[in-house]
Parts: structure tokens; C-alpha cells; sequence
């Protein structure tokens, strides 16, 4: 996250760091809590990682520095990612991870609602994206989880910002015609959350964006609600 502040305990406790242990372990991705057996995260982070085995889901975390290797994960069973899945950039970016058994619901770690397709023409104010990536685009994986809010965009204004990409209605666009704020490197996967009416959405999965907080390059996320019916579909 560029142009973000520290998080605070049990702020965003959908969020949860994907790692991956071949050799070494390390985070990989985000990913958000929908239900208690169910992860949702981007597709561009499962693809050539399809192994179930290698991943470990870290729930109820604000520090990656909480990660050592006795602290307990939750082991994935099954990994779906959309059938239309080819790059970030062409759509699709979404994949659901069946935890190998449901998580017992805390303080600290809670399901995000999915918004509704009779939601779909909410106008969302109060957006956020949030996780341990860099800061800069040549940065580092950060310890404590950052946040920053960004505006949502119109897909007219988004296209117009990536003249050589299709944008299309499945995905949507969020920040700063002066850049400075942004998702980056480390965050894909995880929440643009919107909090409308008292209760916080998931409107989009971190996704992708041409460098960091660049001036009038957004950052692309997945926009869930178009997803809606593949969801339940996979996960009823
Ligand atoms: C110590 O552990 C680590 O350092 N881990 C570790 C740390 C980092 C990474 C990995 C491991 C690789 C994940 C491979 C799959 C994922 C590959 C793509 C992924 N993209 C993003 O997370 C965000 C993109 C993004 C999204 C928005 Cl909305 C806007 C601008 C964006 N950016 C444009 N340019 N940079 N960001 C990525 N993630 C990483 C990189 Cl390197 N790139």
C-alpha cells in the first residue's frame, strides 16, 4: 500500500495473508474471509500454484512479524479459480480457496459481506484498500498491515486512463488523478472494502494498475458483485 497508516488490531478482520511453503515460506498474496470455510482472492495469484498443499492461510493477524512457525494457519483443501481466468489485465481475476475446515469466528477474524446484485448501482464513498504490500514499487513486504482510502471511478474515466486495455463492467477502478495513494506489490488479492449504511462490502479484489500511486493510473480491481452468482455457485 503507498500513501497508507498502520491498521489497527481487528480493523479489517476479513483480511488474511496467503503464504506459500516449497523451500522457503513466504506471503504471497492477500485474500478475505466471505465465510467460514471460504477464502476469496485473485486467480492471478493460484495460477501455476494450484497445489492446495503449499498454502497456509494466516486469519486474526495485523503483523507479519506474528508469523513465526508455530503460529497456527489454516490449510486449504481446494483451490478454484475462474475458468476464464487468463491475465490480470483481461478479467477474471478471482479465485475461491476452501479452507480444510471451518474457522471459528472472533474478534479478530470475521467474514466481509458480499454485496448484492440489487446493490450493484450503490455509489460507494467510503472505500479502502488495505495489506502488507510495498510501499513503493521498489519496496518490501511490510510488517504491519497498512490501509488507505480511495476513490471509486467511472469505468469511462478508468478506460480513458488505459487507453491500450479494455476495461470493461466486471472490473473497477479506484484512486487519485494525483496519485500518491495505492495498492502495490504483496497486496493483490485481497479487499477494496466499502462501508455503506454501517455495514462493510466487498466491492473489489486487488488486482492490478500500471506501477504504484502513479498520477492518473488507478488501481484495477475485480469487481465482485458481477461475480456474484459464480460465488454462490461454487461455494452453496
Ligand atoms: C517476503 O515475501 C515477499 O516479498 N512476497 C511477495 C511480495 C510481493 C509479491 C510477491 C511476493 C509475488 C506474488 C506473485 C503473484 C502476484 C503477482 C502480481 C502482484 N501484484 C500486486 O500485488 C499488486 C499489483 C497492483 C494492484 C493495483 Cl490495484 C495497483 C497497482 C499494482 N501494482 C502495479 N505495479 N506494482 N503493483 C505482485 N505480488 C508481488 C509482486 Cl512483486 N507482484
Amino acid at each position: 500500500i503507498v500513501g497508507g497508516t498502520d491498521s489497527s488490531p481487528g480493523e479489517w478482520p476479513w483480511q488474511v495473508s496467503l503464504h506459500v511453503k516449497l523451500s522457503r515460506q513466504r506471503h504471497l498474496c492477500a485474500g478475505s474471509i466471505i465465510s467460514n470455510q471460504w477464502i476469496l482472492t485473485a486467480a492471478h495469484c493460484v495460477v501455476s500454484l494450484e497445489n492446495p498443499n503449499i498454502w497456509r492461510v494466516y486469519a486474526g493477524i495485523l503483523k507479519q512479524s506474528e508469523i513465526k512457525e508455530e503460529t497456527p494457519f489454516f490449510k486449504v483443501e481446494e483451490i478454484i479459480a475462474h475458468p476464464q481466468y487468463k491475465f490480470a489485465q483481461t478479467g477474471y481475476d478471482i479465485a475461491l480457496m476452501k479452507l480444510d475446515k471451518p474457522m471459528n469466528f472472533t474478534d479478530l477474524q470475521l467474514p466481509i459481506c458480499l454485496p448484492s446484485k440489487e446493490d450493484a448501482n450503490t455509489l460507494y464513498t467510503n472505500c479502502w484498500v488495505t495489506g502488507w504490500g510495498y510501499r513503493k514499487e521498489r519496496g518490501r513486504v511490510e510488517d504491519i498491515l497498512q490501509k488507505v482510502t480511495v476513490p471509486l471511478m467511472s469505468k469511462e474515466e478508468c478506460q480513458a486512463r488505459y487507453r491500450d486495455r479494455k476495461i470493461d463492467d466486471k472490473a473497477i477502478c479506484a484512486g487519485y488523478e494525483e496519485g500518491g495513494r495505492d495498492a502495490c506489490k504483496g497486496d493483490s488479492g485481497g479487499p477494496l472494502s466499502c462501508k455503506h449504511e454501517e455495514v462493510w462490502y466487498l466491492v473489489g479484489i486487488t488486482s492490478w494498475g500500471e506501477g504504484c500511486a502513479r498520477p492518473r493510473q488507478p488501481g484495477v480491481y475485480t469487481k465482485v458483485v458481477e461475480y456474484a452468482d459464480w460465488i454462490l455457485e461454487k461455494t452453496m
